[in-house]
C-alpha cells in the first residue's frame, strides 16, 4: 500500500500539541503517528490524502500560539500502523498492579487491574508522569463505594481505574469534546457502566452534591483558578488528588488548598512533575 509521510514541526512542541495534532489528523484519515524531535511524523494512505483538508486542520488548530509547518514525502512501503504501535504506545505497568494496553497489543503483562485504552492519542495512556503518579495514588486509595469526580479526564484512564477499584458513581469531565468521545469509547472497551462523561469545565459543578474523591490532572493555572469550585463540591473528609504541575508549583497549590479549608497530606514526584493529595477538613 502506498502511503504519504507528513513530517510536522510544531513551535512550541509539547506532548499536548502532538496529541491534539494526531487526534485531528486521525479524523481526516491519518493512520499512524511517530513522535520526532520538535514534532511528529504521520502516515496516510495516498488514496486518502487531501492536502486541502490538512491545511484546514492546521488553520483551525485549537491551541493558541502554536506554529505548525509540514513537509511531505513518499516513504518506503511498510505497515505504518504497526510501526506506530511499536514506537508510540507500549503497554505499561503501574506499581506491579495495573497494566494499561491497547486493543492491538496481543502480548502484555497480566495484572490485577487491566485497562484497555483506544490508541487515539487523547492525553492519558499512562506514560506521562502526571498520569502514572495519580494512578499510583488511586491504587493506594480506599475507593470502595465512593463517589469520584475526574476533572480533565482525557482518555478517562483515571476514572476507569477508580471504577475498577470500586468507586461508584464516577463522573468524568473534559473541556474537549474529542476527549469526551474518546472517554466514552474507552469506558465501553473496559465494560464499565458507572462512569458518566460530561463536556465542560468547573462551571458544571455549581450546585452539585459533594464528591468523596476528586481527581484533577490539568495544569497549575487551571487548578489554581478552579480549586474553589472543586472545594465547593467537597465535604469534610473528601480527598483531592491533583497533578499537571511541577514540584516548584507545590507551595502555590498547597497554599490555595489550605486557604479553602484543606489539609495537605503528601506529594509524589517523577522527573520534576508533581502530584499532591489534600483532604478537606
Ligand atoms: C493533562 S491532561 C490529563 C488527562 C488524564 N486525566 C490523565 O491523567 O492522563 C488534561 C486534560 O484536561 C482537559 N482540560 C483542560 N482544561 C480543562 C478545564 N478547565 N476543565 C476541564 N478539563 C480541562 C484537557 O482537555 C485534557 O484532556
Amino acid at each position: 500500500m502506498k502511503y504519504v509521510e507528513v513530517t510536522f514541526t510544531a513551535r512550541p512542541c509539547t506532548e499536548i500539541v502532538t496529541d491534539v495534532l494526531a487526534a485531528l489528523t486521525a479524523e481526516i484519515g491519518f493512520e499512524s503517528f511517530v513522535p520526532v524531535e520538535g514534532g511528529m511524523q504521520a502516515y496516510i494512505q495516498q488514496s486518502q490524502f487531501d492536502e486541502e483538508a490538512l491545511k484546514a486542520v492546521l488553520a483551525d488548530f485549537p491551541l493558541p500560539d502554536i506554529a505548525i509547518t509540514y513537509t511531505l514525502a513518499e516513504p518506503e512501503d511498510k505497515d505504518w500502523n504497526e510501526e506506530w504501535e511499536k514506537n508510540f504506545f507500549q503497554p505499561i505497568v503501574i506499581d506491579d498492579r495495573c497494566v494499561i494496553h491497547s486493543t492491538f497489543h496481543k502480548d502484555y503483562p497480566k495484572a490485577e487491574y487491566d485497562i484497555v485504552i483506544n490508541p487515539q492519542m487523547a492525553f492519558g495512556t499512562g506514560h506521562h508522569e502526571t498520569t502514572s503518579s495519580i494512578l499510583g495514588e488511586l491504587l493506594e486509595a480506599d475507593l470502595k463505594g465512593k463517589s469520584v469526580l475526574d476533572m480533565g479526564c482525557g482518555t478517562s484512564i483515571l476514572a476507569i481505574l477508580a471504577s475498577m477499584r470500586g468507586a461508584d458513581p464516577v463522573t468524568a469531565i473534559d473541556i474537549d469534546d474529542w476527549c469526551v468521545n474518546n472517554s466514552r469509547d474507552n469506558i465501553a472497551l473496559n465494560h464499565i457502566d458507572n462512569i458518566t462523561v460530561e463536556l465542560g469545565d468547573a462551571s458544571l459543578l455549581e450546585g452539585r452534591k459533594p464528591f468523596d474523591v476528586i481527581i484533577a490532572n490539568i495544569n497549575r493555572n487551571i487548578l489554581l483558578n478552579d480549586l474553589p469550585a472543586y472545594a465547593a463540591c467537597m465535604h469534610s473528609g473528601s480527598e483531592i488528588y491533583m497533578s499537571g504541575f511541577y514540584v516548584e508549583d507545590i507551595p502555590a497549590i498547597r497554599e490555595k488548598g489550605e486557604s479553602l479549608g484543606m489539609r495537605f497530606v503528601h506529594h509524589r514526584e517523577k522527573h520534576n512533575w508533581a502530584a499532591v493529595k489534600l483532604v478537606m477538613e
